[in-house]
């Protein structure tokens, strides 16, 4: 699903209106009325307080024509608005006559915190006071505004995107923003909703279809786009009746070092359940036998020495290599990575320490293949690109990182962003279950199994992610958050694959009348 910013959602609505030869307000209309059915469906007519709080711009217009509606429908609703400035835009005004037309009781004015109304914590607040126009910091008297509505407990519904937050821009004042319960997105979410800096104000979302044009949707081109299934099925190579093991590659993991061999089982246990053929350990000697113990799929190659890598020889034809785990920083380590990255062509993942071993030789990253998939967490990624200030300066410099080195940067966490030049591809399967040692190794396999099997780079790593995310949300209803282990990811990528084609996902829009 793409995720537009803000000029082009303002594109949009123009385009819309032109193209649908729309009258003035119409899409503010569909916008009120799709958000009252949501809310009608799920409170059939029941009689608690609804608080509606409009800004003076276009999020308060919707919020005045949800207002109209829940009255006409004989629901109980006061309506405030919130008195910000002089500047009313003139759907707002529009809106706000046709409030006028249906009760005697007008929305109250509020301009300062003694016109705040009290609340119960069972009462609703539906928060419209900014929308997407937000475009400088607010006043004192509206921040202790969202405040008291923080304070109330009551369930906030937010028009949009929780007032307080800009659209493409970092927050600027953390308590001068709602609390979003839940927050109904207009066509498309935003980018914020999955950053780690502001996911935190949109608890659930569901994006609301008001019908933008749709030669427009498909056509514009996105820096962000989310990935869930819709996305990755399309990508699924489907297995041929007489296949064998030779159309499946062959994964080599490299890496492991004294009492780090786990990494490596995981990894290389993971090429093969993502689908690859065959897959090769190459650890130090004291691997050998935990690996062929433990997982009697694998083939095992080893080092000269007892407890690190020290030289990499091999005498097979890898598919792909993913390199790193457990590896550590030894000197021969650093070594003998910089001669595999001057004379490999396939496709590599790098992960783990061989990031950091690039992070502290960054003459190394010259060396980099092309198309090569950099995995880091987010301290792995500072080590690499230096620190940041806020979730849209590092979204910067990751991309301009990937587009100087031509590499892919995943970036891992709760949704997990795929970095490939200026496009972000942000992904929605993962819980916090997943925040165990080993399940970064567990995804350098997926990824390297998925290369071994063609998949390119690019759709190795969201296929790869999201399948690993997938397979950990399957795996959490057995394990539950706190037992779930890297290995039970493993377990679970049969279901993940299963499920791909299991139940089609329902759409998150409700279609508009
Ligand atoms: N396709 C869609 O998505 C559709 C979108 N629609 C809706 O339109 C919304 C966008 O509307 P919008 O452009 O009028 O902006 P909005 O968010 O109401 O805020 C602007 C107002 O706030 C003011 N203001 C700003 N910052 C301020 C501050 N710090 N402190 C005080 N005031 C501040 C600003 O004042 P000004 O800068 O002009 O002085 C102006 O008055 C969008 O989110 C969605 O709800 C639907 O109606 C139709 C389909
Ligand atoms: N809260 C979370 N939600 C979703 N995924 C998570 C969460 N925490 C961790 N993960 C995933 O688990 C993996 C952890 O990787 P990493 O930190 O490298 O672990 P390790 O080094 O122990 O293998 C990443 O793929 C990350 O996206
Ligand atoms: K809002």
């Amino acid at each position: 699903m793409k995720i537009f910013s803000k000029e082009q959602i303002y594109q949009g609505d123009k385009i819309t209106e032109e193209r649908q030869e729309l009258p003035a307000s119409e899409l503010m209309e569909r916008a009120g009325l799709q958000i009252f059915n949501w809310m009608h469906m799920r409170m059939q007519g029941a009689q608690v307080p609804v608080h509606i709080f409009c800004g003076i711009g276009n999020n308060g217009g919707d919020g005045l024509v949800l207002a109209r509606h829940l009255i006409t429908h004989g629901y109980n609703v006061e309506v405030y608005v919130v008195n910000c400035g002089n500047s009313r835009s003139d759907d707002f005004l529009t809106a706000y006559d046709k409030v006028k037309e249906v009760t005697k009781k007008w929305p109250k004015l509020l301009k300062c915190e003694n016109d705040f109304p009290t609340f119960h914590k069972d009462d609703i607040i539906v928060d419209a006071v900014f929308g997407i126009g937000l475009n400088r910091k607010i006043d004192d008297w509206i921040k202790a505004l969202f405040k008291h509505f923080k304070a109330s407990g009551a369930f906030t519904l937010s028009v949009d995107i929780p007032s307080g937050l800009y659209t493409d821009a970092p927050i600027e004042d953390r308590e001068g923003v709602v609390r979003a319960n839940y927050t109904l997105s207009f066509q498309a979410p935003k980018a914020i909703f999955f950053l780690p800096e502001t996911a935190e104000y949109t608890a659930q979302w569901e994006v609301i279809d008001v019908g933008i044009d749709r030669e427009f949707l498909m056509q514009t081109e996105t820096e962000f786009e989310l990935i869930s299934k819709n996305e990755v099925i399309p990508i699924y190579k489907p297995r041929e009746r007489f296949s064998h093991k030779g159309l499946f590659g062959h994964g080599l993991i490299i890496g492991g070092s004294y009492g780090k061999i786990g990494a490596v089982q995981l990894a290389s246990r993971s090429v093969l359940s993502a689908g690859a053929g065959l897959v090769t350990a190459y650890v130090p000697k004291c691997g050998y036998l935990p690996i062929q113990t433990s997982l009697p799929e694998a083939m095992v190659i080893t080092d000269e020495d007892e407890y690190s890598i020290t030289s990499i020889k091999f005498d097979l034809e890898p598919t792909a290599i993913g390199i790193g785990i457990g590896m550590g920083k030894a000197a021969e380590s650093f070594k003998v990575f910089k001669t595999l990255l001057t004379s490999t062509k396939v496709p590599m993942v790098i992960d783990a320490d061989a990031l950091n071993m690039i992070s502290e030789n960054k003459e190394l990253l010259e060396l980099v293949p092309e198309n090569s998939i950099l995995t880091p967490h987010p301290k792995e990624l500072e080590r690499l690109i230096g620190n940041w200030t806020d979730d849209f300066d590092k979204l910067k410099k990751t991309s301009e990182f990937s587009l100087k080195h031509k590499v892919i940067v995943i970036i891992k966490g709760a949704n997990t962003i795929t970095v490939l030049g200026e496009k972000k591809f942000i992904n929605v399967t993962g819980n916090p279950g997943m925040s165990t040692g080993g399940s970064g190794d567990v995804l350098t396999g997926i990824i390297t199994g998925l290369l071994c099997q063609s998949y390119s780079p690019v759709e190795a790593s969201l296929f790869g992610v999201y399948l690993h995310g997938r397979a950990g949300d399957m795996a959490l209803e057995e394990y539950g958050y706190q037992s779930l282990l890297a290995s039970n990811i493993i377990d679970y990528m049969g279901d993940a694959y299963i499920d791909l084609f299991k139940q089609p996902e329902q759409p998150q829009v409700e279609e508009a009348e």
